[in-house]
């Protein structure tokens, strides 16, 4: 039977308390391992190895030497690509295909993009007369900010752990990582990597469990925690703000979203059709960005609820290593229930069921997994449940429109601010869009399509700061300004 331990100070350690949960194969809810739940005494622990490591050989290294090390991590990624591989599709079901092109890859590109940040990243300075005719030359330092709180969520485990890991070390930080009780390998298995190109013990810790009255909450509780970072749903960071505030800690938080695309009759069809069809079931709809509202312009309607409808039919479930698997499980019984649960309400609601709406024949073998069918529905009002709430599920609700402005009011009228995805070939209409759409990412003619470098974040309800290239410097830093009068 697998062990998943906790990773403090360089080491794998279990716990004082004994308390183990089962980790189970969301495919087939077959029992994979026991992970070791950490309490009070371990998040202490790895928090004061954090604090420690900060005046240790980590806090000494210059920019270069630190930037060396996360190469080193890089290579090591890439290195043991199969492992994370495996643990990753143990964790979440995924197809083998999506972990191998996006979640794998981005562990790596998460630490890479930083150190070619960091290396390159320059600060302000000013010269200014002084009122007895001296001068006087103003500059940016840029130091850690210290210990960095990380908790993450169960759809894109390491990915978006490193997408917070990453830029804290390259910061000169360390950091203690909460992964969520449902994914908790892959960021295990990272403190091998850690300790196998030498990175300082204390740097990287790992300390697994729940949210509430477990790790989770004692994390960020913690007043040697200098930072939060942390990306899971809106009432959840929510109570992470809340206790960020004792001590004055600042956060970074990529909350809930209910994205829409937004499909103009002028689009180039096939494109909307397949980048749609992504943006509703990739991942098994378990993607912060994903959709859940489709406009499409009244012309077009029928045509597209028929194509996006077909493309839903050969939505495959089966297992990761399956070639012909198109779409996985979802992470856990609990997400399956909350997600059969809004497609309930959804029918109970009123809706027009396109496609899906339950659980799909599966193989014996495979009964006891997490599955839901990919589902479209059409017919409700905005104010329904599945038009307004988040599912994090592989469906959506597709409405026609019949002018610009009736789609910006109604993609805008969303408590959520996080993603939106535009179809036209009218480039100033998308520009047009884009500047008025109330969300932190907007794409127009794609998807997902990721540039390290630029502003990765949520309005609204759907998170505060922005991460990504220099923008990760504003959380992972503090800014002091010298002044030297000569
Ligand atoms: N904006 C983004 O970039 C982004 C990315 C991925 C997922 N998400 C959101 O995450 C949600 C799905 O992930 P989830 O179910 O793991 O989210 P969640 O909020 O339930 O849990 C996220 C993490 O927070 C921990 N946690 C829960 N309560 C806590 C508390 N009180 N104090 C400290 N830690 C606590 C959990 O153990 C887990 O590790 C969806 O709402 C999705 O939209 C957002
Ligand atoms: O599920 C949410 C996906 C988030 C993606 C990123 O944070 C990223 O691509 O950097």
């Amino acid at each position: 039977m697998k062990e998943i331990k906790n990773f403090i100070n360089g080491e794998y350690v279990t716990n004082l308390s004994g308390k183990t949960y089962e980790k189970r194969n969301p495919v087939d809810n077959s029992l994979i391992g026991m992970v070791y739940e950490a309490g009070q005494p371990e998040v202490d622990a790895a928090v004061a190895a954090a604090k420690a490591a900060l005046k240790g050989p980590w806090g000494k290294l210059s920019v270069v030497e630190r930037c060396a090390m996360l190469d080193a991590i890089v290579a090591e990624i890439n290195n043991r690509f199969d492992d994370f591989l495996q643990a990753e599709i143990a964790d979440t079901g995924k197809p083998a295909h999506l972990a191998s092109h996006i979640d794998i890859p981005r562990g790596a590109a998460n630490f890479k993009i930083f150190t070619d940040t960091i290396k390159n990243v320059s600060t302000e300075s000013f010269e200014m007369r002084t009122p007895d005719g001296k001068t006087a030359r103003s500059y940016g330092v840029r130091t850690p900010r210290g210990v960095i709180g990380i908790i993450c969520p169960w759809n894109l485990p390491l990915l978006l752990m490193t997408w917070k890991a990453g830029p804290a070390l390259a910061c000169g930080n360390t950091v203690v990582v909460k992964p969520s009780e449902d994914t908790p390998s892959t960021a295990t298995l990272l403190g091998e990597v850690m300790n196998k190109v030498g990175v300082p013990p204390g740097v990287y810790n790992v300390v697994n469990g729940y949210g509430v009255n477990s790790a989770g909450s004692f994390l960020t509780a913690h007043p040697d925690v200098n930072g939060i970072t942390f990306t899971g749903e809106t009432r959840t960071g929510t109570a992470i703000m809340q206790a960020a505030a004792v001590g004055i800690r600042p956060v970074s938080l990529e909350l809930g979203g209910k994205n829409a695309a937004v499909v103009f009759a002028d689009a180039d069809f096939d494109n909307a059709v397949a980048t749609v069809t992504r943006s509703c079931f990739e991942n098994a709809g378990q993607v912060c960005l994903g959709t859940e509202r489709v406009y499409v312009e009244r012309p077009i309607f029928d045509k597209f609820v028929a194509a996006l409808k077909e493309k839903a039919e050969q939505m495959k479930p089966g297992r990761p290593f399956d070639h012909d698997t198109k779409i996985g499980p979802l992470v856990s019984k609990k997400h399956q229930a909350k997600v059969l649960g809004m497609y309930a309400k959804a029918k109970e609601e009123g809706a027009n069921i396109v496609f899906g709406g339950g659980i799909p024949d599966m193989p014996d073998d495979l009964k006891d997994g997490c599955w839901v069918q990919p589902t479209i529905w059409t017919g409700l009002p905005e104010t329904a449940t599945v038009v307004t709430e988040e599912i994090f599920g592989p469906c959506c609700h597709i409405s026609p429109f019949d002018s610009e402005d009736e789609v910006l009011n109604k993609v805008n009228a969303n408590r959520y601010g996080l993603a939106t995805s535009i179809h036209t070939q009218d480039i100033s209409r998308a520009m047009r869009l884009a500047n008025a759409i109330e969300v932190g990412l907007c794409w127009v003619n794609s998807w997902f399509l990721r540039d390290l470098r630029t502003p990765f974040g949520g309005s609204k309800q759907s998170g505060i700061g922005r991460e990504g290239g220099v923008h990760s410097l504003e959380f992972y830093t503090e800014l002091r300004n010298v002044m030297v009068k000569y």
